[in-house]
């Protein structure tokens, strides 16, 4: 039976600030980093050993990854960052203070542009500063992979290729396979391989931290999962 662990990168800056995140690039606090080498000892502890990690290309993920595998002493495993892993990208309201949004728009209407999976949030301008194509680590993006908004069903239309493509293979090959990334990735790629309908993965939502773990059959279909 093989396994495979899925981590919502530990607290963040802005996480803290209740901020609207998605791209931005923001740090870990120092609960974040706490959490995040707490779950590398509640994964050592479960004797987990991995072969082979794939993260985002986001420093709050990729940080997340590195403090629980040093706490692990397994920081030698080979890792891929791919943008396909990151948060869903929040146009316009990436930067903004979730509850001042609220105070603005209204409770239902954020509500939708955070859970509804069909729902845009509002469109960034490709001139904004905060707009991927100035960013120098998407220089390699086709223009119609940069986004200026994402909903969730958006979100999994570029995270299922890279499961397919790059994650599945390796779990083909026995490998054991950590998964660092974000709230809305990970939803995206839980109610794929959980088959949620649109309304369960509404109430879905990731702890930081929290290691997720699936135990797999032979053909990779699923026979359970729970947090560790
Ligand atoms: O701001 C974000 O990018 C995400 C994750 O922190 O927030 P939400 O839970 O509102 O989708």
């Amino acid at each position: 039976m093989q396994k495979l662990v899925l981590l919502r990168h530990g607290e963040s800056l802005w996480n803290l600030e209740n901020r609207f995140t998605g791209w931005t690039d923001v740090d870990l606090s120092q609960t974040g980093i706490e959490q995040a080498r707490h779950a590398g000892k509640l994964l050592a502890d479960n004797g987990f050993h991995f072969d082979l990690a794939f993260t985002s290309v986001l420093k709050r993920a990729i940080k997340t990854l590195h403090l629980a595998l040093e706490t692990m002493d397994q920081l030698y495993i080979p890792e891929e960052k791919s943008w396909h892993l990151n948060e869903r990208f929040y146009g316009a309201l990436q930067g903004l203070n979730k509850a001042e949004t609220v105070q603005q728009y209204g409770e239902e209407q954020v509500h939708k542009w955070r859970r509804d999976p069909h729902e845009h949030p509002p469109v960034l301008e490709k001139t904004d500063p905060r707009f991927p194509g100035n960013d120098p680590r998407y220089k390699d993006l086709l223009p119609s992979e940069l986004p200026v908004t994402e909903n969730l069903s958006e979100t999994m239309d570029r995270v299922l290729p890279y499961w397919t493509n790059k994650i599945i293979p390796a779990l083909k090959q026995k490998k054991q396979v950590i998964i660092v990334a974000h709230g809305n990735s990970l939803r995206a790629l839980i109610q794929y391989i959980d088959h949620l309908s649109d309304e369960e993965v509404t109430k879905l939502d990731i702890p930081t931290g929290t290691p997720w773990v699936y135990e797999l059959n032979d053909d990779l279909s699923r026979i359970r999962h729970y947090y560790l």
